[in-house]
């Protein structure tokens, strides 16, 4: 069996084995790579085009360039936090606990909303506007304490955080409670309270950090079994979290990560989407046909894993593309899901969604 067909488990079993009989230190890593990589070679649904993928990194190149697109927009997001102190620790921890299934099988003036600021917010903004709005109401719904007070923090006071302005109600809503009480619980037993403790515990390792989370938050350990591998990592909502921290902190203090480019692509519904709208995704016809028809596609199904998976080695293909042709460049993949993200959003405002996202609905993405 070659090296890349040994199952990534076994081989970090006698790396680790084998590497405790010498100095040298145990270097993290994810897997979640090396994982898309199998599934996008076993693929027979999805398929890339490498083609339309060269293109997609010229222009993504270009259009970053031209607006100057770096781990600092992020803060320029209008609802994003701005202050770089713990309370933004918290902010994001609770978000990523939190980023997950949005979409609606509603019209666009029926879907869950909520209105804020004077704008009308859905999909992940949706969120970010419950929570800075419980905020401005000083309702603590970033403190793990709180999550764990049953009685402040009920189920009904939980609805009132994300009440909405349309008959709909956010998706997941007791899910969502369930994440935080279990986050609350685990914070509460092993890091004295605070999301700060496990970011220390990574010692400015991303992928250190991605580990803790899927090791010790059982709602972060986004992984399925596919073909041979009963263990491909995703870690979707893991790595937006390392992420987002990055960008938050510009690389600073809470966001120093010295391995921050093995953070990869976040495989969510939106980035396949848009890939797949510049030819670099193909599907099956018969996928492509379930898509277009909005059909719901079950959490673990093979469709599903390998849009995700292909998702993430289509964003590695682009990230290498670019750096070919411009070593220099201040990217990586992180930056590249970033602005693939930013940029399906505007399209969706412009009503240029050519192809619908697909229709997986579970607490991972
Ligand atoms: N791969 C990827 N997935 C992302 C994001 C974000 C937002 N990130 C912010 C931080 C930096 C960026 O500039 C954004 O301002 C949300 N999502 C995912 O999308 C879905 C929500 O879609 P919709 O219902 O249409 O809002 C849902 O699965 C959510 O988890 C991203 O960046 N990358």
């Amino acid at each position: 069996m070659s090296d890349d067909e040994a199952d990534p488990e076994l081989l970090e079993f006698l790396r680790q084995r084998f590497k405790k009989t010498t100095l040298e230190p145990v270097i993290p890593e994810t897997h979640v790579l090396e994982g898309a990589e199998y599934v996008y070679s076993n693929s027979i649904d999805v398929a890339l085009d490498s083609q339309s993928t060269k293109a997609a990194a010229a222009m993504i190149y270009e259009q970053m360039q031209k607006k100057q697109y770096s781990r600092k927009t992020w803060s320029s997001h209008e609802l994003h936090p701005k202050v770089k102190d713990e309370s933004t620790v918290d902010f994001i921890f609770t978000m990523d606990l939190l980023n997950f299934s949005f979409w609606s099988e509603k019209s666009e003036d029926e879907r869950f909303a909520i209105e804020y600021k004077g704008k009308k917010w859905t999909g992940y903004w949706s969120l970010v506007a419950a929570l800075q709005r419980a905020l401005e109401e000083d309702i603590p719904i970033t403190s793990s304490d709180f999550w764990q007070n049953e009685l402040e923090c009920s189920e009904e006071m939980f609805r009132y955080v994300f009440r909405g302005c349309t008959d709909e109600e956010m998706p997941m809503i007791l899910e969502r409670l369930a994440c935080l009480r279990e986050a609350g619980q685990i914070l509460y037993e092993k890091y004295e309270c605070s999301f700060t403790n496990c970011i220390k515990a990574a010692k400015h390792s991303a992928a250190s950090l991605v580990n803790l989370l899927a090791e010790k938050f059982p709602c972060f350990n986004d992984c399925v079994k596919f073909e041979n591998r009963k263990n491909v990592r995703f870690l979707k909502r893991a790595q937006i979290c390392v992420a987002d921290l990055w960008a938050a902190f510009d690389g600073q203090d809470w966001g120093e990560f010295d391995d921050i480019d093995k953070i990869t692509m976040f495989a969510d519904y939106r980035i396949p989407q848009l890939l797949a709208s510049l030819g670099c995704l193909w599907y099956n016809p018969q996928l492509d046909h379930a898509v277009r028809q909005e059909r719901e596609i079950a959490s673990g199904n093979t469709w599903e894993i390998q849009l995700r998976g292909c998702s993430i080695w289509c964003v590695e293909l682009i990230r290498r593309e670019i750096l070919k042709h411009h070593p220099d460049a201040k990217i990586n993949a992180i930056l590249i899901d970033f602005f693939l993200y930013d940029t399906m959003k505007e399209r969706e405002l412009a009503g240029q969604e050519q192809i619908p996202h697909h229709r997986t609905r579970s607490i991972w993405y």
